[in-house]
């Protein structure tokens, strides 16, 4: 864990002491967009045209962030368009690397870079900030489109349909005002309310954030108890968005940063969502737990210094979940 100054890496971590013991996630520094005929996106400059060809993920299997972009690139199938480097689960004081030796860890098969740091160096030698994945990749012009998930599953939505992307819009116009709204709280409360509960360091800031996630978590409760999905009929990047919080609760986070009031399991339709978003061909593939816990548990010894990981809950994910006849159309 740590930092770019000025093209230098530092091996810190998050500085809690200046905001009360609240963690606060810095903003993405890589913020362009491919789009259909390279045109500038909503951000950045242009010159970023889609291609067949062009164009690289990098991932951690265990960030929930990072998981968003698999499961758009899954749902628009562009897995042959666009390869993934995978990092190691563990991240210590070089922060991400391309080690292979956990199962599913592939290395850089581009560059052989040994550290995720190195590849931000690669697209700005004098980068600050943090490194984060995922990190979409520009082959042709070494360097990187974006590290904002957000707008990275934005862009595998529709940038590349004229190419062959599977067809499928989980941001159609007429319901973006209210997905944009749904992002906004579940980001503030649920995405990053775990974190803000885990990586607290003073039982103020504690108490605040895990209020607000299961306050949220019972809204969401009752919200999906009367829908299917979060926003209109259909399933939108407002679900894709919330379910990787989801799928890592139970597991990680009731245990590791203390959101132990209620698991998943304990809310009857959160858990059916849950099944029925895992239960979709293609979406399984895409969470790897082994990735998730070694992650979590062994990576952030503020927190768990023994890196020991919890036995976990059993959870049949498999299980019908019956969303469909409930919410028929
Ligand atoms: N806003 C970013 C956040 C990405 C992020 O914070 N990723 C975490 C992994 S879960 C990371 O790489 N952290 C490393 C660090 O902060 O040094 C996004 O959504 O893409």
């Amino acid at each position: 864990m740590g930092q770019l100054i000025d093209g230098v890496w530092h091996d810190t971590w998050y500085d809690t002491k200046s905001t009360g013991g609240r963690f606060k996630r810095s903003v993405s520094a890589f913020r362009n967009w491919i789009t259909p005929d390279g045109t500038p996106g909503p951000t950045g400059t242009g010159g970023f045209e889609a291609s067949t060809s062009r164009y690289h993920l990098y991932v951690s299997l265990a960030c929930p962030w990072a998981h968003r972009t698999l499961i758009m690139r899954q749902l628009k199938g562009l897995s042959d368009f666009i390869p993934v480097s995978v990092v190691h689960p563990l991240m210590f004081e070089h922060g991400w690397t391309l080690a292979q030796d956990f199962p599913g860890a592939t290395g850089d098969s581009l560059y052989q870079h040994e550290y995720l740091y190195q590849l931000y160096l690669h697209a700005d030698e004098q980068y600050s900030g943090r490194v984060t994945v995922p990190v979409l990749w520009d082959k042709q012009n070494q360097t990187i489109v974006s590290n904002e998930s957000a707008e990275i599953i934005r862009m595998f939505n529709s940038a590349f349909d004229a190419l062959g992307a599977t067809a499928g819009d989980y941001y159609p116009e007429y319901l973006r005002a209210q997905i944009d709204e749904a992002n906004a709280w579940i980001y503030d409360s649920v995405n990053n309310g775990v974190y803000k509960a885990g990586f607290a360091t003073s039982q103020e800031a504690y108490d605040e954030a895990v209020a607000g996630v299961f306050t949220a978590l019972d809204k969401l409760e009752d919200l999906l108890g009367q829908q299917r999905w979060l926003v209109g009929n259909q399933m939108t990047e407002a679900d894709i968005r919330l379910w990787t919080t989801l799928i890592r609760f139970d597991p990680v986070y009731v245990t590791h940063f203390k959101c132990d009031r209620k698991r998943i399991s304990d809310y009857p339709n959160l858990f059916a969502y849950l099944r029925d978003i895992y239960q979709i061909p293609g979406i399984a593939n895409t969470v790897n737990f082994d990735h998730i816990r070694h992650h979590y548990f062994c990576s952030h010894k503020t927190i768990n210094p023994t890196g020991i990981i919890s036995t976990g809950p059993v959870q049949n994910l498999m299980e019908p979940h019956g969303r469909e006849l409930q919410f028929p159309g």
